[in-house]
This record gives structure tokens, sequence and C-alpha cells, in this order.
């Protein structure tokens, strides 16, 4: 700030010839130059330690409420966009917090130095300074507030983008069998070129900005230098004030220029702690009660007048639903296509609540119960067989992280995977890649079936987990749980009524609602519904045998 100001005492001291005041002063012109190069260093050394710092705890922050998320509340935000949110809104904010320790001191002591040192030098046409302030300031905020309107609409942009390019990638390889790779380009283009048109309007006001301030800055100096010129004779010493004006204004439009965009990262910035703001403040729907005890809650399990709609479905999904399960018990769920089997078994891991009605297990209302005793309680194995990269054990060990390598064998052995298993050199060290691409379908159902027995809990459910076993090892997995899990209520949930033939009691939903509950005998004498699926079942397997 001072070194213009330094620069024409020195420009004075030389005409009058005072040696020792240039030295002087020279010396102390070195001295604050080497100081402002070490002060620097230092800035941006810890400006970003702390940046990085603050953005990392805040991510893990996030993260930790992401996972504390019912599944209504990651549809609602979409996995795309939380995956945005985590990763560039985390690396906007990071760089607002850079900006802010590196800039945003030092710019309005610039500014305001440069300003007041403006008006010293010549304190005759402070009114041009002040012209020049005004102009710069007042295009600068109208310019701000522009942008911002901008930067919310790229930001939504890229969520779109991000959740395209997710949920293409991850279904890969629908995409490529339906060879609709074109079409996906072509959406993904639309979308991209949406964000580019952002972009390039956002490019045009950023290349209108600068020279529009620079145009600003020059008009002011010409016109000051001019008025010296007309006024020299009068004036004679001003001329060593050129300079230093000229440092002071060209200072003074750098700051603001810097200050403007530190402004538009914080406007960027903004959008984005919003954003993540959202994640923090966004409530669970599903809430436990961690003071309630951790322990299992036990084998049994009632429906008592359930009522369940999905937050964005327009009709109940399941209606009036009321049975008692007895613990230690094989429960069959059968039911048409879309006739709620699935959200039924949510509904008992409690992956939402009921919208009437209560679920209860071991006699506990699930809103009582804190959510390590239902985890330890409830064993789910998806429709879904998903496994995550790492080794075989890592992931049969998320059933169970202390289990020993005879309860991984045991496990493996009654989900009928061992035997594919075995064949790996490093057996259960073998590597899971991402996405487990390097297994099929039926290896990854007996894999997730192996982390759902490791488990041990005392409620199993199997949501149309044997669908890609051939019916061999469908029946010995079946076999496998009746003898050896005596004492585990296990929910098999299966399209072909074989696969629940032998089940204690079965429940057949139709629409949503419970129409029938017994035996496979009881229920091919009582139930329309059952005997529908199974003459059609068995009409098709004779159609195949033929
Ligand atoms: N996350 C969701 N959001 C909104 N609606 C959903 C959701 N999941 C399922 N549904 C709807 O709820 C109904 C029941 O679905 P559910 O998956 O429970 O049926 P299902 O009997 O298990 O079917 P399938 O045998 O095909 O797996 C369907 O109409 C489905 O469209």
């Amino acid at each position: 700030m001072y070194q213009p100001k330094l620069l024409e005492n020195i420009q004075k001291a030389l005409m009058a010839e005072q040696r020792q005041s240039v030295i002087q002063d020279g010396i102390l012109l070195i001295a604050l130059g080497i100081t402002a190069i070490i002060a620097g260093i230092f800035n941006v050394y810890y400006a970003s330690r702390l940046a990085q710092g603050v953005t990392s705890d805040l991510r893990e922050e996030t993260y930790a409420k992401i996972q504390s998320f019912s599944l209504e509340n990651i549809e609602k935000f979409s996995a795309g966009s939380l995956t945005t949110r985590l990763i560039n809104d985390m690396n906007q904010i990071m760089n607002m917090i850079m900006q802010l320790f590196m800039q945003m001191l030092r710019m309005p002591i610039l500014i305001v130095g440069s300003f007041i040192f403006c008006i010293i030098i010549i304190p005759r046409f402070w009114w041009a300074t002040i012209l020049m302030v005004t102009l710069i300031f007042g295009f600068g905020f109208f310019v701000l507030k522009r942008m911002n309107t901008l930067f919310e609409k790229y930001q939504a942009k890229m969520d779109q983008i991000s959740n395209q390019a997710q949920e293409t990638l991850q279904g890969v390889r629908v995409v490529k069998s339906f060879n609709q790779g074109p079409q996906e380009i072509k959406k993904f283009n639309q979308t991209s070129n949406k964000l580019n048109d952002y972009n390039i309007v956002i490019g045009y006001w950023f290349s209108a900005v600068m020279p529009a301030f620079q145009l600003v800055a020059y008009l002011v100096i010409t016109l000051v230098v001019y008025l010296i010129g007309q006024t020299i004779t009068a004036h004679p010493s001003d001329v060593t004030v050129i300079s230093p004006f000229v440092n002071y204004v060209l200072t003074l439009l750098w700051a603001v220029m810097i200050a403007g965009m530190v402004m538009m990262q914080f406007a960027r910035a903004t959008i984005s702690l919003g954003r993540i703001d959202e994640i923090l403040k966004a409530e669970p729907t599903v809430k436990f009660n961690e003071k309630a005890s951790k322990k299992p809650l036990g084998g049994s399990v009632e429906f008592d007048h359930v009522s369940f709609a999905y937050p964005d479905g327009d009709k109940a999904t399941l209606e009036d639903i009321s049975f008692k399960i007895p613990a230690g018990k094989m429960v069959g769920i059968v039911g048409a296509t879309g006739s709620g089997k699935s959200t039924l078994a949510q509904l008992i891991a409690r992956l939402y609540d009921p919208t009437k009605g209560k679920v209860e297990i071991g006699g506990h209302n699930l809103r009582d119960v804190s959510e390590e005793s239902l985890r330890k309680t409830v064993a789910f194995v998806l429709q879904k067989a998903i496994l995550f990269s790492g080794t075989i054990a890592s992931n049969l060990k998320q059933g169970n992280s202390r289990a020993k390598l005879h309860e991984l064998q045991r496990a493996a052995d009654m989900a009928q995977a061992s035997e594919f298993i075995q064949r790996y050199n490093d057996s259960f060290d073998h590597e899971v890649e991402e996405r487990s691409a390097n297994f099929s379908g039926g290896q990854k159902q007996r894999l997730s079936i192996a982390r759902g027995l490791i488990s041990k809990s005392p409620i199993l459910i199997l949501d149309d987990s044997t669908s890609a076993l051939d019916a061999e090892s469908e029946k010995k997995v079946q076999e496998a749980l009746e003898h050896e899990l005596p004492d585990t209520t296990t929910f098999i949930i299966a399209e072909k009524i074989v696969s629940v033939k032998n089940a204690d009691t079965i429940l057949v939903l139709d629409e949503g609602k419970l129409v029938a509950q017994g035996t496979h005998e009881e229920l091919l004498k009582t139930s329309t519904v059952y005997q529908e699926i199974y003459n059609t079942q068995r009409a098709k397997n004779a159609g195949g045998e033929k």
C-alpha cells in the first residue's frame, strides 16, 4: 500500500538532491517488498490448510448425516444430487474459505487505502476518484446480482447431469444390450449443452466486466493527467504525483476486480452452503429411540392394521394388513408382481414407517426401538444382490464384523456358495471388483444370502433372493435354512409357489391386501388367488417340460 507513496518521496528527494533520503526510502521499499513475499507465502499455506481442514470436517459431518437418512430422505434428494453436493459443492466451499483468508482481509484494506492515497496525493481532483469508485462499484453490484441467478441455474443442471451419468453407468449392461448408447448420448448431450449455454453466458459477463472496469479507470487517469497538464505551471511539483496516482488507481482497480471475483466465488459458495445446509437440516423420516435397549428384540413379528403409501405414491401400497408370526417360523409371502411383497418386508426392517397401524417385533413397536437392536434382529437379503468392492470375506463380514473363518465357511455352505469360492486360490480373500462385475448374478445372490446368514439374526428376510439360483441349489438353500436355523423366523418372498411350499405359513398378497394366510394345503382349498397363481405356474411348468 505504501510503496507508490515511497516512490513519490524518492522522486521528490531525487529532484531536491537529498541522497540520504533516497537511500533510506529505497531500503524501506526493498524491505517492504521482502516482507510482502514472506507474508504471502505464510498466507497461502495457512489459508489452504484451514480450507482443507474445515471442508474435510464438513464433508465428514454431511456424509454421516446422509448415513442416518431413511430411504425416503435419499429418494427425495436423489443419489446423484447427494454425490454432487458432497463433491462439487464441497469444492466451492473450500475455494470460498481459501479466498476468504487470502483475499477478503487484504482487498478492503487495498481498496480503502488506495482510495485515501488517491485523494491525499492530489486533493484537488477528489471528485474524479469518487466518480471512478462509484462507477466501478455500481457496475460490480449489478453484475454480481445477475451472476448469482446464473450460478443457481448452473448448479441445478450440474445435479441433473450427474444423475444422468450415474444412472446410465450403473445400468451400463442394459444400455449396451438394448443398444441404448446413441439415445443416452443424445440425452446426455442435451443436458450438457444447456450447461454449456449457462457457462457461456457466465463467460460473457466475465469477459465484459474486466474491460469495463479498466475503461473507467483509464478514463479517470487520462482526465486527471490532462487536468494536471492544464495547471502544471501553477503547480510544478505535481509532476511527481502522476506516477503514484496511476499506481494507486491501478491498485484500486485490481483490488476491486479481485474482490468482485471473490464475491462471485462467494455467491457460488453461498448456494453450495445452502445445499449442504439442506442435508444437515433434513430430519431423518425414520427416527429411532436411541435410549432404548440395544439388545435383539426377539423373533416374533406382528402387523396390526398396517397401511402404507410411498411418499410420492398417490394410493396406498399396503392396506390394513394384520398378522402374527411366532418366533422360529418359516413364512412365505406370495402375490403377483407389484402386489406389495417387498414393501411389506421393508416395513419389518423399518426402512419405512407404516402410514397407519403398527409393526411389532418381539412385542416391541418398531417406533420405540433403537436402531442397533433392530439391526441385530433383522437380516435383510435384498431382491437385488449388491456387493461392495473389497474381498468376499469383507462383504460377508458386513453381516457380522467379528465372524471367524469357520462361520464364513458355514454360511457359504448353507448359501451354496462354497463350491465356487473354493475354486479361487485365495478363497475368501478373492477380490470383489467395483459393482461386483467379476461375479455372476447367481454367485452374487449366494454371497448376499451368506452375508445375511452370518449375522445369525433372529429374523431373516429373503426378498426373492434365490431367483437366479437353479432349482437344485434353491432347494438345498431352503433345506439348510430349515435344518440349521430352526429358531430363526424366516420370511421368504418368492414369485414361484414351489419356493414357499414347505413354509409353516404363507401370506398371500393381492393389490396391497392380505387376502389369505395358511399352509400350502390349506390355501389350495381356501384361497382362489393362491389357486390361480398355483395353477398358472403349474401350467407354465408343464408347458415348459413338454
Ligand atoms: N420407492 C418407491 N416409491 C414409490 N412407489 C414404489 C416404490 N417401490 C415400490 N413402489 C410401488 O409399490 C408397489 C408395490 O411394490 P413392491 O416392490 O412392494 O411389489 P412386489 O410385490 O415386491 O413386486 P415384485 O414381485 O415385482 O418384486 C408397486 O406398485 C410399485 O410401483
